[in-house]
């Protein structure tokens, strides 16, 4: 992958000094203030295709030191909610730690306990390379992790392979799942803005999409979460969330009022 050399979550204040990006005007992830969104009705739901991968495709999942890796098939895309059809890269996950939460976008201020994103690219660029250094080449999806009453069953394939990949660069494989499972269900009612990665290079290419309703699992399952991994020099992966950025005058449009 690109240069995403020595950097963490613990010198996030000098990320811009060896990536100017991070010192843009358009960065991620950010608060939303529901009270400041647009209502847009044009933004209509989003449609995934070719979600449901067949047990026999092996996905690879990594832990590169930042966080937990699936790499997804481009055969998994984005059929509507996007301008154009957009292909599936990666999705990893953000999480806290046992003393608190660790979404990265915030709603009106709430930090939620962890947060998923399933990064695409838009493939009328020559390469992803190429796309993910240009506006609009790339979309990502987020949703709010939430600590509810019961197992989460469509995050098991993920969890259940984290004692595999307890230190940072260990990778196993995962049987292919219906990948739709581990967002919400209601995929009509999302904030969209424009923004950035949220870890170096931070490119400002990201068109976000943050469903309003969060994805529920059990305790113990985000607990998992929280304790399992390794990053850098075999310190526990925690917090692994950036903290939110300003907005520099960027709207927030709501697809539900
Ligand atoms: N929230 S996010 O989408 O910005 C994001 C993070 F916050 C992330 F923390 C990460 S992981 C850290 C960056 C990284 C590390 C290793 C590799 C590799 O081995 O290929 C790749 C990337 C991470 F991978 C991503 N997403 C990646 C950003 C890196 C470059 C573009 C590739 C897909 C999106
Ligand atoms: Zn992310």
């Amino acid at each position: 992958g690109p240069d995403h050399g020595h950097w963490s979550y613990a010198d996030k204040a000098q990320w811009q000094l060896e990536y100017p990006y991070c010192g843009g005007q358009m960065q991620s992830p950010i608060n939303i203030d529901t009270n400041s969104t647009i209502f847009s009705p044009e933004l209509q739901p989003v449609v995934l295709a070719g979600c449901n991968l067949d047990p026999s495709e092996q996905l690879s999942l990594m832990n590169n030191g930042h966080t937990v890796v699936l790499q997804l098939p481009g055969s998994l895309t984005i059929a509507s909610g996007y301008p154009q059809e957009h292909r599936a890269m990666q999705l990893h996950l953000h999480w806290g730690s046992p003393a608190g939460p660790g979404s990265e976008h915030t709603v009106d201020g709430r930090r939620y306990d962890g947060e998923i994103h399933m990064v695409y690219y838009n493939p009328s660029y020559e390469s992803i390379k190429e796309a993910m250094r240009q506006p609009g080449g790339l979309a990502v999806l987020a949703a709010f992790l939430q600590v509810g009453p019961e197992d989460n069953v469509h995050y098991q394939p993920l969890l259940e392979q984290l004692d595999e990949i307890q230190e940072e660069g260990k990778e196993t494989a995962v049987a292919g799942f219906n990948i739709e499972g581990l967002l919400p269900t209601n995929l009509g009612r999302y904030y969209r803005y424009s923004g950035s990665l949220t870890t170096p290079p931070c490119y400002q290419t990201v068109n976000w999409t943050v469903f309003n309703q969060t994805v529920l699992l059990s305790k113990e399952q985000i607990s998992l979460l929280e304790t399992t991994l390794q990053g850098d020099d075999d310190k526990d992966l925690q917090n692994n969330f950036r903290l939110t950025q300003s907005l520099h005058g960027r709207k927030v449009l709501a697809s539900f009022q």
